[in-house]
């Protein structure tokens, strides 16, 4: 509760700030302004967009995080990969520009981030959306889910339709954001409400093929998905799902592979004495707590035994 008071109030301080600088129309997205974070973070790379850039042209999954003012966008992507903590994020300042980060861990994970501002103009000549939408993977779209979020859902509309008009292959993710502040019942009200409105707009609009995927819609994988990774020295890494919190992760000699069917075969024998492990645990369990409650109901509020046990 006080934290959504303050955050609240932090907002409103910060609408007034923001309203006090000139907004980003008839200025450049990609001007040289400074990155929007000052004490850059660990991060691998954050900067500014400059198209001039020649790396810029590096062929990179892309990912764009869009949203009105305020939603969110910086705080998910700072606390997601540079370990913010969420109070941190009070003090983010307003994205101004639109901010791209590449963030490669790994040689697995190698992907950019682009943050944009919340008020960003489609039809502001400077903002080139053609370009940007045509080399994007996935755009995520933050909604705000203690505001009115009929702005938003306007908003989100009009990215929606203008991506998918410039690229049909982007993936769009709908986040709905700030549910701390939501009971429960009204955050599945909210989440069913969005989905609904959505939804409902871009059957309007005969773009019913638009799918949208909104948090809590399903998960991307199931009990079959497993990941099978060729490592360089002949070894591969196989990793798959036993139960929600336990995964199996063997490395195995790229030969054994041949015999594929005979590795499936053995991981269907351990999942399934996992279960019934986990089966007759639960069991026991049900069955102790039973004794337990059968003896509390035997002693007598001043703690004799009614019945000898
Ligand atoms: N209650 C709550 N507040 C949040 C949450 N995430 C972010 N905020 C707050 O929302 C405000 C705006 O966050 P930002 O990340 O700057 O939002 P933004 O979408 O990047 O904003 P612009 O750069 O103006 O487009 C900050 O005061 C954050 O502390 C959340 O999960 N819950």
């Amino acid at each position: 509760m006080s934290q959504g008071l303050h955050v609240s109030q932090h907002q409103q301080q910060q609408e007034e700030e923001d309203n006090e600088e000139d907004g980003i129309v008839g200025d450049s997205y990609y001007g040289d302004g400074d990155s929007f974070m000052e004490g850059d973070l660990d991060s691998e790379e954050e900067e500014v967009l400059d198209f001039t850039d020649p790396f810029s042209t590096e062929v990179k999954p892309r990912i764009l995080l869009m949203g009105l003012r305020r939603s969110g966008k910086s705080s998910i992507q700072k606390v997601v990969f540079h370990k913010m903590s969420p109070n941190e994020t009070l003090f983010l300042e307003s994205t101004n520009k639109i901010c791209r980060e590449d963030v490669s861990n790994s040689s697995f994970v190698n992907f950019q981030i682009w943050d944009f501002p919340g008020q960003i103009d489609f039809f502001d000549p400077t903002f080139d959306y053609e370009m940007i939408f045509r080399g994007t993977g996935a755009l995520i779209f933050v909604i705000d889910s203690q505001d009115d979020y009929m702005e938003a859902l306007a908003r989100l509309h009009l990215t929606v339709t203008s991506a998918y008009k410039v690229n049909p292959d982007i993936n769009f993710e709908v986040f709905i954001h700030k549910v701390d502040g939501l009971s429960d019942d009204h955050k599945i009200e909210t989440q069913r409400d969005i989905h609904q409105r959505a939804n409902d707009d871009l059957t309007d609009a005969a773009l019913e093929k638009i799918h949208l995927r909104l948090k809590g819609a399903g998960t991307p994988y199931d009990k079959e998905s497993l990941a099978i990774i060729k490592l360089n020295n002949t070894t591969v890494l196989y990793l798959k799902e036993v139960t929600n919190f336990l995964a199996l992760v063997c490395f195995v000699r790229e030969e054994s592979f041949e015999r594929k069917g005979l590795i499936d075969y053995n991981f269907h024998c351990f999942r399934k004495a996992i279960q019934e492990v986990f089966e007759v645990s639960v069991k026991v369990l049900k069955s102790r707590k039973h004794m337990s409650q059968i003896r509390k109901s035997r002693i007598t509020p001043n703690g004799t035994s009614r019945i000898p046990v």
